[in-house]
């Protein structure tokens, strides 16, 4: 018997699980309920999907919007409810399970083999028998897929030779090999420029209108209001199923968070004060000797947020770790209050108060298998505020991450929860926490509110501008320009490892910025 029934003809007993006539229904989730540890993820949560539609699942960070949709792709197992696929309760056991049943799924993290090329990472695991593989069917269905939505990749291309924007189109161009009718994509934005991002949500479009369906994990309002319907969860349960036209971003951050949540940015004038930060010159060489920094020089004051904006892969990570001590820059100077810190290391800046949140949270921000408590003092250990004599105070370690998790909504059953059994938002949260409370003088903010949710959002920007206010110099990336236009000063533009101007976000566009962003030179100027 096909595990795929008909969607056209659902049994009367059926026919609310699978939709009516004109709406059929892809998925109905009944009262779904997953517990971890002491932490019920999911409570009770119901969720419908109609066929050709984009549905988001919107809600604040450790909401359960993961933990619903592992289960919907058969990587957990639900305590309790059922899960309907066109009309039929089926039970998974494991992501095979669900691409049987004609559902893909593109993570965070992807799951590619960078020695591969496109073709054989999209390939390998379907062929039927044999060691070798035969691509000449694949290969012919892969160009005329591309060709159908639009999607230019080079299927001989390895995959460590692509970006990690063009990595996602690989995932995206597998699901749609692999003929998946229901797609869930976890945060697909968060890796890709704003053309990109337009790109995506036209694809999706003609997705759907071929009968597929999305589910689309998202914190931006902006892309749910682009999507059908939403349904918003909150602390594990379902708060509302809304179709975007009937509703407003207010209204949603306000069915997310509980409350009220001001869009609006209080920035005070405040006139920059001394240089704090001063760099000339800078320079450094990649992996294969290339430049990935090349005569960048910046000025950061007291009371000044600069932010740099660039699309993923220009220079940003390479300039904050330079900043930050973890690599040393081949040419040029970095002083700190007058200071020369060109060649000091990442415990000589962090003594000089200097503060850096890595854009890559797991693997430079936190231990995963530490507790949150060790994380929020991680690189502070040695400090005499948190020892007893020779040993770790436990006790005023702690009341500060009760206040910690408290003040930024960390949602964990306790401090002595692991890390890597977080969920991305609150992971971010513990870096955030920790390099606000330990930082003096200099901030160095890559990517702060990647993952986060507009209520913490809201949080960190009001965190951020009270540290200008404190008289703080901070350096803020974001990929995000809304982040640059509500916060910075000055935003520099990078391109290729070079700052190609530096404009003052009261009198520039978006647009302009954007253009920079492909590398386009504008007049630097304070
Ligand atoms: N493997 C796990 N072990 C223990 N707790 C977990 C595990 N996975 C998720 N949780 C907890 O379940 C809750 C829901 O997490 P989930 O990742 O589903 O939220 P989310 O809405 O996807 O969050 P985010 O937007 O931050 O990614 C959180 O409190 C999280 O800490």
């Amino acid at each position: 018997m096909s595990l795929l029934p008909s969607i056209k003809d659902p049994t009367p007993a059926n026919a609310r699980k699978a939709g009516t006539e004109d709406k059929p229904l892809a998925l109905h989730v009944a009262g779904l309920t997953k517990r971890f540890a002491g932490v019920t993820a999911n409570d009770g949560v119901d969720f419908d999907l109609e066929v050709g539609e984009i549905h988001c699942l919107f809600g604040e960070n450790g909401a359960g919007k993961s933990t619903l949709s592992s289960c919907i792709f058969g990587f957990c197992t639900p305590d309790a409810g059922q899960i309907i696929v066109r009309g039929q309760p089926v039970e998974m056991h494991s992501p095979r399970d669900a691409i049987k049943l004609g559902i893909g799924m593109v993570h965070q993290h992807f799951v590619l083999v960078p020695e591969f090329t496109v073709l054989e990472n999209i390939i390998v695991g379907t062929q039927k028998s044999g060691w070798r593989l035969d691509d000449r069917a694949a290969r012919q269905k892969l160009n005329s897929l591309c060709e159908a939505y639009g999607i230019e990749i080079d299927l001989d291309a390895y995959v460590w030779q692509l970006a990690v924007g063009r990595q996602q189109w690989v995932e995206i161009l597998k699901a749609l090999y692999l003929d998946v009718q229901i797609l869930i994509l976890d945060e697909p934005t968060a890796v890709l420029t704003p053309d990109e991002s337009a790109r995506l949500f036209a694809i999706m479009r003609k997705m759907c209108a071929n009968g597929m369906s999305i589910i689309l994990i998202t914190h931006k309002v902006a892309e749910v209001m682009q999507s059908n319907r939403v349904t918003v969860l909150r602390k594990g349960k379902t708060v509302a199923t809304v179709q975007t036209r009937d509703t407003s971003p207010e209204e949603l951050a306000r069915l997310m968070v509980g409350r009220e949540v001001s869009f609006s940015v209080n920035k005070s004038t405040i006139a920059p004060g001394d240089t704090v930060l001063e760099v000339s010159g800078l320079g450094a060489r990649g992996y294969w000797n290339e430049a990935v920094l090349n005569q960048v020089s910046l000025s950061i004051a007291r009371h000044e947020i600069l932010g740099i904006a660039g699309v993923a892969g220009n220079g940003q990570k390479e300039l904050f770790e330079v900043l930050s001590g973890v690599r040393w820059a081949r040419e040029g100077t970095i002083r700190l209050n007058g200071e020369d810190v060109s060649r000091l290391t990442p415990r000589a800046m962090m003594d000089r108060g200097v503060g850096h949140i890595p854009d890559d949270r797991f693997r430079e921000g936190l231990v995963g298998p530490f507790s949150i408590a060790e994380n929020l003092i991680l690189g502070w250990q040695r400090n005499a505020k948190y020892r007893s004599g020779l040993f770790l105070d436990r006790t005023k370690i702690a009341a500060l991450s009760k206040t910690m998790m408290a003040r930024y909504q960390i949602a964990a059953r306790d401090d002595e929860v692991p890390v890597e059994n977080l969920s991305g938002g609150n992971a971010q949260k513990v870096i955030l926490a920790r390099e606000f409370l330990h930082s003096s003088g200099l901030l160095l903010a890559n990517q702060p509110t990647r993952g986060l949710d507009i209520g913490v959002i809201e949080y960190v920007y009001a965190q951020l501008l009270q540290k200008r206010e404190e008289g703080f110099a901070i350096l803020l990336a974001s990929e995000e320009l809304s982040d640059l236009f509500n916060l910075a000063d000055r935003i520099a533009v990078m391109f290729k490892g070079e700052i190609v101007g530096v404009v003052d976000p009261k009198t520039t566009t978006v647009e302009e910025v954007g253009m920079m962003m492909a590398g386009r030179r504008m007049e630097a100027g304070r």
